[in-house]
């Protein structure tokens, strides 16, 4: 079968998904040249079958607001593939929300979580509820209701649902408080929660660290390193914030964060410190412009941080945010490495141009698995009803990451003798679930 063949197939029966289908496309030009040499992969129609969820729960989500009228938002799970264990993968409450952003999530979700080597499936859930200015009490009355229906579609060996946008760890305490009511039972349901009732240490640092990681990880590869880099961040969020963390740890300048409303340019480099501000900024629902009047900096507003010159450039805030044009003028400015926080920030002609100009590319299927590895390693410390220090989560997070790095090199070498972290990500994230698919007969 050809690429446009069985993009084809998948738009006809998704017309209306466009992030869903962009996100089959990137993983089937990679993937089907593979099948092609390995046609028991074909016989076995595992490429039909993969992009098929095996359940979409679509939900109503009703609940009062604070003036007492009723508000009404969608909730969704989409159970992608549970060849390799429970389906797993965040919550995103976020007006965008819809089916097709929800299906690119949990398809992206198969390929990571088979990365990490844990044995954990693939899931997506959410709604299009914004948690922006609205009050504490609004927050936990919403997620009360969305628990009221989802309780029933999840469990510990079932389906294991954290965060994402708009779900944090306040979110993520509402929600399991809700399932625990209703089941009467302290189960490990959810990952992503407070370290005083079963979160794992680690696991709020874990999508960023993991993203430094295995930045630093393909630097090496090259013999170079974060050290000395300049950097530039997009989002301001959790995987933003311990994104610049760690580079800063590492010995990079970073000099950009952005909102949904403007990027900060600070070229003195957002140290220790002003770190903590914009914690305190971001955890409160503030705006990062905040930050400029505060530091006298630079407001991009509106803009995105990608035409400030730097060597490394991490996107982690949302889907499709570095288009083709952002790519070609990193690329002009010099950047070395282009590594994703966030899932699919750079749209496919991006990803083609990147790798065409053969400077470093990771991909977020790779890049940002950090944090699904700690939540994988929250399930195991609530199995075992004990938990990890911080040192220990830290050092199999850091391992996870190193492995990751080698699968890729292992599938991702191509004809002219270069690395794409795409092509190897795709390749080895896609082999360890259809071996399963087929040891586990047609189902
Ligand atoms: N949390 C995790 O463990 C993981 C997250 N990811 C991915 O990382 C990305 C960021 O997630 P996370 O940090 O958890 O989310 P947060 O909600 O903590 O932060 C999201 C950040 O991205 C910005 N943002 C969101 N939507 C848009 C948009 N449409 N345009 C511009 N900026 C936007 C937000 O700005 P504003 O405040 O203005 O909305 C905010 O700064 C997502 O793609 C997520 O899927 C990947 C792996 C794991
Ligand atoms: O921790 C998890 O289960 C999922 C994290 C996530 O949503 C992601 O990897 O995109």
């Amino acid at each position: 079968m050809e690429i446009d063949q069985f993009i084809s197939y998948v738009a006809q029966r998704d017309a209306n998904e466009p992030e869903f289908l962009q996100a089959v496309s990137d993983v089937t030009e990679s993937v089907l040249p593979f099948i092609r040499d390995n046609p028991r992969y074909q016989k076995e129609k595992i490429l039909e079958r993969i992009v098929e969820p095996e359940r979409v729960v679509i939900f109503r989500v009703p609940w009062v607001n604070d003036r007492g009228e009723i508000e009404v938002n969608r909730g969704f799970r989409v159970q992608m593939n549970s060849a390799i264990g429970p389906y797993k993968g965040g919550l995103r409450f976020h007006p965008s929300v819809n089916l097709s952003i929800l299906k690119f999530l949990a398809f992206e979700q198969t390929f990571k979580n088979s990365l990490t080597g844990l044995p954990m499936g693939s899931g997506k859930g959410g709604s299009d509820f914004n948690t922006r200015n609205r009050s504490d009490g609004e927050v936990m009355r919403f997620c009360q209701s969305f628990m009221t229906e989802l309780f029933r579609h999840i469990g510990s060996n079932l389906d294991v649902p954290a965060g994402d946008i708009g779900v944090g760890a306040r979110e993520i305490g509402y929600l399991f408080g809700q399932y625990k009511r209703i089941k009467g039972s302290f189960t490990g349901v959810l990952t992503g929660k407070g370290s005083e009732f079963g979160g794992s240490l680690i696991r709020p640092e874990a999508t960023g660290y993991g993203l430094v990681y295995f930045t630093e990880e393909i630097l090496q590869n090259k013999g170079d390193s974060m050290q000395g880099k300049k950097v530039t961040i997009s989002g301001s969020g959790n995987v933003a914030q311990y994104a610049l963390q760690k580079s800063i740890e590492l010995g990079a300048t970073v000099v950009s964060m952005s909102d949904s409303d403007g990027t900060i340019y600070d070229e003195a480099g957002i140290d220790d410190e002003k770190l903590a501000y914009i914690m305190k900024l971001k955890n409160n629902h503030q705006r990062i412009h905040e930050y400029a009047s505060k530091y006298k900096c630079e407001y991009l507003e509106n803009e995105k941080p990608w035409k400030i010159p730097c060597d490394i450039a991490l996107p982690c805030a949302t889907q499709n945010e570095l288009n083709q044009e952002d790519a070609r003028q990193l690329i002009d400015n010099g950047a070395i490495c282009i590594a994703e926080g966030a899932n699919m920030p750079c749209t496919s002609k991006a990803i083609h141009l990147i790798e065409e100009s053969n400077i470093l590319y990771g991909p977020g299927k790779a890049a940002n698995a950090g944090g699904v590895t700690v939540s994988g390693l929250e399930m195991s410390q609530n199995s075992l009803r004990f938990s990890w220090s911080r040192e220990k989560v830290d050092h199999k997070l850091r391992n996870v990451m190193h492995q990751i790095h080698k699968k890729c090199l292992h599938y991702g070498r191509t004809e002219d003798g270069h690395i794409s972290y795409e092509k190897g990500a795709n390749i080895a994230g896609f082999v360890k679930v259809a071996e399963a698919m087929i040891a586990l007969g047609v189902v």
